[in-house]
């Protein structure tokens, strides 16, 4: 695995990714809520912006588990998606996101999808290269790479 030019330890807070979407008719299914392919399509996107912030170059989705469809997403909906790394391996990263509405009138957002995603980071030729050190600022950067780590272990031990 290559290590050329691996960036410094970056935060979570530094890689953090929020996108807007509005669920329209071309977004929905037979009975009028966002058809779910295309809301783990924008998961993806979002999830693959954080995870590039992080590495600082191309990072492939390399496995998505834990997805969770908790409540239903109508159209009309502003929906707003928000990735954040948990952890950092050699070559990987775990990211989590969640999905949720945001209410017209209040601005008050409700949680409908969750999921965690691991990225490879990948040179020119897609041969998966070093990612830079998770910097954890907080108690609560430590705990997520912690359980992430957990995480990890279980999803290889499947592979
Ligand atoms: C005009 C063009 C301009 C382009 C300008 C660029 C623009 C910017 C591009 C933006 C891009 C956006 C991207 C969006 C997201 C996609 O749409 S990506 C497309 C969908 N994904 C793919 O096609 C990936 C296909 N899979 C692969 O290429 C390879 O399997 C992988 C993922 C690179 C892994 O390679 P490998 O040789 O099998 O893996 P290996 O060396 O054994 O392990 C490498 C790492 O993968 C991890 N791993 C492998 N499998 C798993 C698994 N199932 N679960 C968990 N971890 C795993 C390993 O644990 C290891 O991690 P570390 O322990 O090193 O941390």
């Amino acid at each position: 695995m290559s290590h050329e030019g691996t960036p410094p330890p970056r935060s979570p807070r530094a890689s953090y990714t929020e996108m807007t979407e509005l669920v329209l008719p071309q977004h929905s299914n037979a009975i009028g809520s966002a058809f779910g392919g295309t809301v783990l399509a924008w998961m993806d996107v979002c999830a693959a912006i954080a995870a590039q912030r992080h590495c600082g170059r191309v990072a492939v989705t390399a496995a998505i588990d834990n997805v969770k469809f908790l409540a239903p997403m109508r159209v009309g909906d502003v929906v707003v998606l928000a990735a954040r790394v948990n952890a950092a391996f050699s070559s990987s990263v775990e990211v989590e996101i969640e999905v949720q509405v945001e209410d017209r009138a209040t601005m008050h957002r409700r949680l409908c999808v969750d999921a965690f995603m691991t990225f490879v980071c990948v040179d020119e030729t897609g041969k998966a290269v070093k990612v830079p050190p998770l910097l954890c600022e907080t108690a609560d950067d430590e705990r997520r790479a912690k359980e992430a780590a957990a995480r990890r272990a279980r999803r290889l031990a499947e592979r």
